[in-house]
């Protein structure tokens, strides 16, 4: 892909600001960030689902934002930067084998938010990606700052609560930042504007004799 921008090599700058919990500020260049921005924009568009038993269900009250799917040389290159933060945190938590799942490229207009929960999955219902979930991933698009090609918005905080303690991320356009998937964690309402972020996800494939012992 003759197109995809070139991810400068991270983890320099990685600040770990809670236990397992990393952010790299600059990992992809603002540039991106307003391409992709302008890639979701143009995007097929659905509602946010939250996983329950099983299922997805649409439940603004949880979670309101919108998914888009992008897929130009500019979400590659956001994904590249993603399983780099990834494969950076992975190696602090004690490595693996993992198997990538995203990005999702999500919008929370204003009033959006997803409410404080868990990306790893206890519920055998549930599908083996999403019980799987080790480490979530999550690159800010867009920030207070409104630039070229780039809206601003207002609210929004990416809210951590290691040590059951709540940890305002700060996060600016082309952040990203990786925390364990059983951390819970929320995005509070956005203000003003529209926030715009990626997320992934880095989840352990069971083993065949798990899966064996899930279906007997
Ligand atoms: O956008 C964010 O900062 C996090 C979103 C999130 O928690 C999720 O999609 O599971
Ligand atoms: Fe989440």
């Amino acid at each position: 892909m003759a197109d995809t921008p070139h991810i400068p090599a991270f983890p320099t700058g990685a600040a770990e600001f809670a236990p397992g919990c990393t952010v790299w500020r600059e990992a992809i260049p603002r540039a991106l960030c307003a391409r992709t921005i302008a890639a979701m924009e143009a995007a097929g568009a659905r509602q946010g689902t939250v996983l329950r038993r099983g299922g997805e269900e649409h439940d603004p009250a949880m979670r309101a934002c919108t998914e888009h799917a992008v897929s130009a040389p500019d979400a590659a290159a956001v994904a590249q930067a993603l399983r780099t933060a990834g494969a950076a945190a992975l190696r602090a938590a004690g490595g693996g084998h993992p198997a990538f799942d995203g990005p999702l490229f999500c919008r929370y207009a204003r009033g959006g938010h997803f409410r404080a929960h868990r990306d790893r999955s206890h519920d055998g219902a549930d599908n083996a990606v999403v019980r799987g979930r080790r480490i979530s991933l999550v690159c800010l698009l867009n920030d207070a700052e409104a630039t070229p090609g780039m809206p601003a918005f207002d609210g929004g905080a990416l809210v951590l609560y290691p040590e059951r303690r709540p940890v305002n991320v700060p996060l600016a356009a082309g952040a990203i930042v990786a925390f364990p998937a059983d951390l819970l964690h929320e995005v509070r309402p956005v203000r003003l504007g529209i926030r715009y972020a990626a997320v992934a996800w880095l989840f352990d494939v069971p083993t065949p004799e798990e899966t064996q012992h899930a279906q007997s």
